[in-house]
């Protein structure tokens, strides 16, 4: 507990001293009212009780001036406090945003979408809960609470002293509560976020879970989730209102005992009538603190069980800036000068101890276009995302013009490749936003260029609002050729020297597929190219061909070598060729 308010205290960074000021000040002006009103009653009584009528003016006039004085403070405090809350939750959203735009990509892949949106969505605002409500209630609580108990001993300290006594029972009793509150709470942010992630799964998913009558079935489990985290609810509304109840019990227990104590000492003479009504008006405020603290340390559990979500993503290491250097030594010593990219001896495993590439060597001179083919599964689009420099790799080495990856950052690295994947990913946006992508400060000259050397000019003119037309979440309205010819003018936009390219299996209507082929050359010359190619073109024309299957390499060389050998890639061109022709008859 102390742990995670040390760590909310340090997220506050550079607006700690604004948000303590805020906290401390509007915190205690806005719950003084409670001891000013009973000072006031104590004080005047006091002074009709003597028929002292000066005292009595000069206490009401005083007491007017510290009024209009909290009216016109207090405000001002509140808009301090409320403002420091959302600064400080500001800068904590962004840095949270940051931390995930630059967390590893094995992140996404072990964890839900679901998950991270409900971390920047539920967590953080429970999270600001523990700094706006919580923290202001906990110093409240005290100030009001300490400053109370010291007027009623002031007043009078036996009575003080009985009524403190009385005081500890409460927070005994609420502090019990605690624990199992905090359980219920993590367990009910931990399935809000399932509940996201299986809300995410349906709005994704919407076509297929309809075209495969899916909707039933995520029905039930969007049900199941709900119901749980119903279940919990109701369990934590239930303790809550035991504990209310208790407190309820509490509180009378209290005033019963300051009202027999008091009518008591009152009856020997040993209080005057203003101080007893002081005492037992400041009680309330002591009572409270005893009272509220414990409820207060329940409420505060859901708020760190949120806050302990967000620091969980934010220590979840980011990506690292670049691999590490004893990679970087082995490497140095045998650098190949005149390749683009090398690959030495490089092995992966995504799950430790089962090699997803084994002792990979490969080397792709500048400007020559190489194509990975090869069985499902056999390791293709695993060597582009080493090169993308997505996961660091076990052994081994990668060179790109003849330095080891090691010697470069990730950004530099990726600064020299332009990938187009197979399903090419559009931001919600508009055409030209999509295409800018590849060089932020491009000029709209260019990016009318890239978009005619990727044939798509014609298609973007086509369209309502040309360039400035919305593509929707993830390029909904266009369709998949046009999708691709956007990706392929954004990496030409880019201009990077090495290009990565993931062809896409299924084939476009031959309009599409000539346009979109068309493209690809424009993107591809005066490049070095290492492509997973699907079209028999690119496989044929290609300066190598390898062969990659169950992580290895098991041939390469040019198209008419490997027919010649008469091996994997012979048996492999046939079938292809084979699915070509009946493809052809078909639609003859
Ligand atoms: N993120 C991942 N986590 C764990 N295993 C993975 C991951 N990505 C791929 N794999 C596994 O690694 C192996 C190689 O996958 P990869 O995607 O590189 O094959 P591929 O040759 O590109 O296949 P395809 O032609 O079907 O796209 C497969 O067995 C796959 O299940």
């Amino acid at each position: 507990m102390i742990q995670q308010i040390v760590k909310l205290a340090r997220a506050l960074d550079r607006h700690k001293t604004s948000y303590f000021l805020g906290l401390v000040t509007y915190s205690i002006l806005s719950s003084s009212v409670s001891i000013i009103t009973a000072l006031m009653i104590s004080t005047i009584l006091n002074a009709l009780d003597g028929k002292d009528m000066n005292t009595v003016i000069l206490l009401c006039l005083q007491f007017m001036l510290i009024i209009i004085a909290l009216c016109t403070i207090t405000p001002i405090t509140q808009y301090w406090y409320g403002k420091s809350v959302k600064t400080v939750m500001n800068s904590i959203r962004l840095r949270v945003f940051r931390h995930m735009e630059k967390l590893p990509v094995t992140y996404y892949e072990n964890n839900h979408s679901g998950d991270s949106l409900s971390r920047i969505t539920n967590d953080l605002q429970t999270m600001e809960n523990a700094y706006a409500g919580e923290a202001q209630t906990l110093v409240s609580l005290l100030a009001n609470g300490t400053i109370s108990a010291i007027i009623m001993f002031y007043l009078d300290w036996r009575f003080a002293i009985a009524m403190i006594a009385l005081g500890f029972a409460s927070t005994y009793v609420n502090t019990r509560y605690a624990k199992p509150m905090r359980k219920i709470s993590a367990e009910i942010q931990e399935k809000s976020s399932v509940q996201l992630e299986r809300l995410s799964n349906l709005v994704a998913g919407t076509q297929v879970s309809r075209t495969f009558q899916m909707v039933d079935g995520m029905n039930g489990k969007y049900q199941e989730t709900t119901g749980m985290l119903a279940q919990l609810s109701m369990l934590r509304a239930k303790k809550n209102a035991y504990l209310t109840g208790t407190n309820y019990l509490l509180l009378w227990i209290n005033n019963g005992g300051a009202f027999i104590i008091g009518a008591f000492m009152m009856f020997n003479g040993q209080i005057s009538i203003g101080s007893l009504l002081g005492v037992i008006l400041l009680l309330e405020n002591v009572t409270n603190l005893f009272r509220n603290l414990g409820m207060f340390w329940s409420n505060v559990q859901t708020a760190l069980a949120g806050a302990d979500r967000v620091f969980e993503l934010l220590a979840h290491d980011p990506e690292s800036d670049r691999y590490p250097a004893n990679v970087r030594e082995e490497a140095a010593s045998s650098a190949t000068k005149d390749s683009m990219i090398e690959l030495r001896d490089v092995s992966f495993a995504y799950q430790q101890g089962k090699n997803t590439l084994d002792r990979v060597n490969l080397l792709v001179g500048r400007g020559q276009v190489v194509a990975l083919v090869g069985p499902s599964g056999g390791g293709k689009s695993t060597i582009m995302k080493l090169l993308l420099g997505f996961y660091p790799f076990a052994a081994g080495d990668i060179r790109v013009e003849g330095r080891s990856f090691a010697d470069y950052t990730l950004e530099e690295l990726r600064e020299k490749m332009a990938y187009v994947s197979q399903e090419p990913y559009l931001f919600d946006g508009t055409i030209e936003s999509n295409i800018r992508y590849g060089k932020m400060d491009a000029t709209d000259e260019e990016v009318m260029e890239a978009a005619r050397a990727a044939y798509a000019h014609d298609f973007i003119m086509e369209q309502p609002e040309g360039y400035e037309t919305l593509v929707g979440e993830r390029g909904v309205r266009l369709s998949g050729g046009q999708k691709q010819r956007i990706a392929i003018a954004r990496a030409i936009l880019k201009n990077a020297p090495i290009l990565l390219l993931d062809e896409a299996t299924s084939a476009l209507d031959t309009d599409s597929e000539i346009a979109v082929q068309r493209g690809i050359e424009r993107l591809m010359e005066g490049k070095t190219t290492i492509a997973i190619a699907h079209r028999l073109s690119t496989i044929e024309k290609a300066d190598l061909i390898v062969v990659i299957d169950r992580g290895t390499i098991v041939e390469q060389g040019k198209h008419e070598e490997l027919l010649a050998a008469g091996k994997v890639y012979s048996g492999l061109h046939q079938i292809q060729k084979q699915a070509l022709d009946e493809l052809i008859q078909g639609t003859a």
